[in-house]
């Protein structure tokens, strides 16, 4: 085993990826950008929801909206929705893990707010449960998936934004989505309070 080859191969392939996604994701990421500035400058707020990996690729990006970025500036409203162990213990144990983040949405969410549902298959069902509960709501949709965009690709629609992750590894997948969301912040701040350092 080359593990020195293996490493190398990580961040070749990492590379890659970002490419690849640069050529197909900054346009849909711009209006998304758009998306979330028109939604918190309209009193909305920004509901996350993901499993594994995508969960904390959610709560680290609504982390960097309540709390901040890189520069200083007023508070942001958004609530990552994988975060409260009481709540998903007992609406999992209750209801049923498929259910942990629809029934946050079914409490919380409201026209003119926004749904980040963060999957890298596009097929987790407490996912897809969330979104449609969310377009129940007249919720815009913001979804970050990868390799085909599974079940999530399907159900999305004209209006929602669809990041779509040119990749088959879930890993390489995570790994753009946190520059997609990191993207996102910046352009936020952009927006609110000019030009980037
Ligand atoms: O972080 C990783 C793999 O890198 C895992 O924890 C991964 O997030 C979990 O297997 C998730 O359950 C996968 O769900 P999804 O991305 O397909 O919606
Ligand atoms: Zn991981």
């Amino acid at each position: 085993m080359d593990l020195t080859a293996l490493m190398n191969s990580h961040f070749n392939d990492s590379v890659l990826a970002m490419q690849r996604s640069a050529e197909a994701l900054t346009e849909p990421l711009a209006a998304a950008v758009e998306l979330l500035f028109a939604t918190l400058a309209n009193n909305g707020k920004i509901l996350a929801c993901g499993n594994g990996g995508s969960a904390a690729d959610a709560q680290h990006f609504i982390a960097e909206l309540v709390g901040r970025f890189e520069r200083d500036r007023l508070p942001l409203a958004g609530i990552a929705l994988n975060t409260d162990t009481s709540i998903l213990t007992a609406v999992g144990n209750d209801y049923g893990f498929d259910q942990i983040f629809e029934r946050q949405i079914s409490a919380l969410g409201q026209t003119g707010d926004i749904l980040v549902a963060i999957s890298t298959s596009g097929n987790s069902q407490n996912v897809i449960n969330a979104i449609r509960v969310a377009h129940e709501r007249d919720m815009v949709v913001i979804a970050l998936t990868g390799k085909d965009g599974g079940q999530i690709g399907q159900l999305l629609t004209d209006t929602d934004i669809h990041l779509c992750v040119p990749d088959d590894r879930t890993m390489r997948i995570q790994e753009v989505h946190i520059v997609l969301l990191h993207a996102l912040c910046d352009g936020i701040d952009a927006l609110l309070l000019g030009e980037p350092l």
